[in-house]
């Protein structure tokens, strides 16, 4: 086979993997390890879709790098990587672009660890598997925060004393690669938006929003960690300080504790008692799942509101992410109370997933657009790894 560069996407609940060729943006396999957990199940395939193997139990994110590196291995015995690309979520407050992979930056994003419990110890161990199974090619980290660091000082900052920001208490916002590939897309197909107010809505196992003008981020609904904003599939989202304070004074929990509460244990899961997951929460229908429903939708419209403020407005709304891009039901939820904001969708092409989602009339356009981290990581390994130019 031809060579190629291989990319690895540890979301909190997935796993998401491909292949590239050296140039090009099709993929030669892509790979998914859903759920990750007691019903882990990994799926690879090739560039027509066909299955080229899966692997079930996947208990956790390592067992799915494993699988994965020994399915391609299997696959492709020939396997020549140009570089391996991997999304890691926290870069810390300087990292504006991706950087080759080193032993003193591994040092440096392990200690970001405590800050992106649910991610960032997994991305680094998917570095790690990699190097061990590819000695010698070059492995390139590509960070959620990156796109975030052009944010004003008051979309960065909290109203602590000043050493605390100095110190990199900040708001870095997450889902960066996420929104960099939707601006790109933006304005390759709709140059005029791309230049607008748009506010991204990247609505997965974790969730945030993006508001964004010229393709560069201005705001986000994250902040110092992947806790903050919207509520998740275990994550509570936004939550006022007193709560923490309460749960430490009035009930003696230590630090663990509340991590665990407040990363695994909270959100749609501690809402709905039922599931984390959103197609589990729709086919319910417990008052609890409806519940949780609910109150997801609701803190999306105030927080697609609270991002138009942050932009002056709004020209286009995009949805992405697996709830996103697969869920007609809660779209038009968060749709249904935005026609203040000049936001209708047309529920024939939202039931269709289409691009374009909103009715011709509306004033703010609505579109669903399907992300790609996979390839914006590709893009980076080749470019710091030299083998763009290589090819
Ligand atoms: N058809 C669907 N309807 C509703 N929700 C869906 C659908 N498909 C996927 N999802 C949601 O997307 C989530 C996964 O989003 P994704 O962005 O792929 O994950 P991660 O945040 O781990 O990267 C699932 O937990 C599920 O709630
Ligand atoms: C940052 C974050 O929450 O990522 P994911 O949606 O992949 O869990
Ligand atoms: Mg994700």
């Amino acid at each position: 086979m031809t060579r190629a560069v291989l990319t690895l996407n540890a979301g909190s609940s997935s796993l998401k993997v491909a292949l590239f060729p050296e140039t090009g943006d099709d993929p030669l396999a892509t790979g998914l390890a859903d759920r990750i957990g007691p019903d882990g199940v990994l799926t690879l395939k090739d560039a027509t879709g066909a299955p080229i193997a899966s692997a079930g139990d996947l208990t956790s994110h390592a067992g799915a790098i494993a699988a994965v590196i020994a399915a391609f291995r299997a696959r492709w015995p020939d396997l020549d990587l140009a570089a391996i690309g991997h999304r890691v979520v926290h870069g810390g407050a300087d990292r504006m672009t991706p950087e080759m992979v080193t032993g003193p930056l591994l040092a440096e994003l392990a200690q970001l660890s405590p800050f992106a419990p649910l991610h960032q110890p997994h991305n680094l161990a998917g570095i790690r598997a990699a190097m061990e199974a590819f000695p010698g090619v070059p492995q390139v980290a590509c960070f959620d925060t990156a796109f975030h660091r052009s944010h004003p000082f008051v979309n960065d900052t909290f109203a602590l004393p000043r050493a605390f920001y100095d110190e990199g208490v900040r708001r870095y916002g997450f889902h960066g690669l996420s929104y960099d590939y939707i601006a790109g897309e933006l304005a390759r197909s709709a140059p005029h938006l791309a230049e607008g107010r748009v506010v991204v809505a990247h609505l997965g196992n974790g969730a945030s929003m993006c508001g964004m003008t010229h393709g560069r981020s201005v705001s986000s609904t994250m902040g110092f960690s992947a806790l903050d904003g919207l509520p998740m599939g275990t994550r509570c989202g936004q939550l006022d300080p007193g709560v923490l304070l309460y749960l430490m004074d009035q009930r003696g929990m230590n630090a663990a504790q509340i991590t665990d509460l407040l990363y695994r244990q909270s959100g749609l899961l501690g809402l709905s008692g039922l599931s984390n997951d959103m197609r589990t929460l729709e086919a319910a229908g417990t008052p609890e799942a409806m519940q949780a429903i609910d109150y997801f939708t609701f803190r999306c419209q105030r927080e697609v509101g609270a991002m138009a403020a942050a932009l002056g407005g709004i020209d286009a709304l995009v949805f992405c992410g697996g709830i996103g891009e697969n869920s007609r039901l809660i779209r038009a939820r968060i749709c249904e109370r935005l026609g203040w904001m000049g936001i209708e969708i047309d529920h024939a092409r939202n039931a269709q997933n289409d691009r374009i989602i909103s009715t011709d009339l509306a004033r703010t356009t609505v579109m669903v657009i399907p992300t790609n981290e996979e390839l914006v990581i590709a893009r980076a390994a080749r470019r710091a790894s030299g083998a763009e130019g290589a090819a």
